[in-house]
């Protein structure tokens, strides 16, 4: 099949999103603060601002035991699981699938007060990735969420205001295997995430709002969405 019209953007931009995530917070540039912990997760962001707009980059790393890389974007990815997981959604649509590991999305949010809605128009792509670093460790997958225009869904038409973001979930997955030889169940992996964002609110809200909605929703969504992983795979095969 030919070559879609988005994939030369999709392959430079999750390879760059990938590079960038794997760096760790002190390697990718000065002035990320830690804004938010609990347990394995931390929060970081940098405060940046565009034409008066909040558009902090947000980095997250977060350790979870007994589901996979593989799974955990899987959950993210795909859209039958979004309203299980996604606190903000009001609404989503697949638009295109584009190819069975890359789709278009258009979303609205839930208003939050005293900003008015949002919605968001995206492609996301689903890759595993060789693990360069090291020859025989277990993969790397990510998702990479990234806004994109189409004719039909011009921005700013309806009620809504679009945002505009840039999403990679980089999961690497570590196995133990069990003294014995036993199979490998799921106390015997770990997934390592990172989580980076970076979401321009398309029109003004004030920076206090919008610091105060990241700094409760973000820590919110990854703490709500590993868990809803966790649960939905307990008594599920691992997906490798
Ligand atoms: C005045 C608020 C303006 C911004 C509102 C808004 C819209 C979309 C989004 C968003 C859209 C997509 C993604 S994703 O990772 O690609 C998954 C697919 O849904 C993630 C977050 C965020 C927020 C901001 C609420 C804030 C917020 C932060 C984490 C989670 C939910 N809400």
């Amino acid at each position: 099949a030919g070559q879609h019209r988005l994939w030369p953007e999709i392959d430079t931009l999750v390879k760059q999103q990938v590079s960038m995530a794997r760096l760790g917070v002190g390697e990718c540039g000065a002035g990320w603060q830690l804004f938010a912990e609990d347990g394995e997760m931390r929060m970081y962001r940098r405060e940046e601002e565009v034409d008066g707009m909040v558009v902090d980059p947000l980095k997250a790393v977060h350790t979870v035991k007994g589901i996979t890389g593989h799974e955990l974007c899987h959950y993210f990815f795909k859209p039958e699981y979004r309203y299980d997981w996604e606190t903000t959604l009001e609404n989503m649509q697949v638009l295109e699938t584009i190819s069975d590991d890359t789709l278009l999305f258009f979303q609205t949010h839930k208003r939050i007060w005293p900003a008015s809605q949002r919605d968001t128009l995206f492609w996301s792509h689903m890759r595993r990735l060789p693990n360069d670093q090291d020859r025989d460790g277990p993969d790397i997958w990510a998702v990479v969420n990234n806004s994109t225009d189409l004719a039909s869904y011009p921005p700013n038409t309806g009620k809504c205001v679009r945002i505009f973001l840039t999403v990679c979930l980089l999961c690497q997955t570590r196995i133990d295997p069990p003294k014995d030889g036993a199979p490998i169940s799921r106390d015997n992996i770990t997934c390592k995430i990172t989580y980076c964002s970076v979401v321009n609110p398309g029109g003004w809200a004030p920076a206090s709002v919008l610091r105060a909605v990241y700094k409760r929703e973000y820590p919110k969504f990854l703490k709500r969405f590993t868990a809803f992983v966790t649960n939905k795979t307990k008594d599920k095969p691992i997906m490798f």
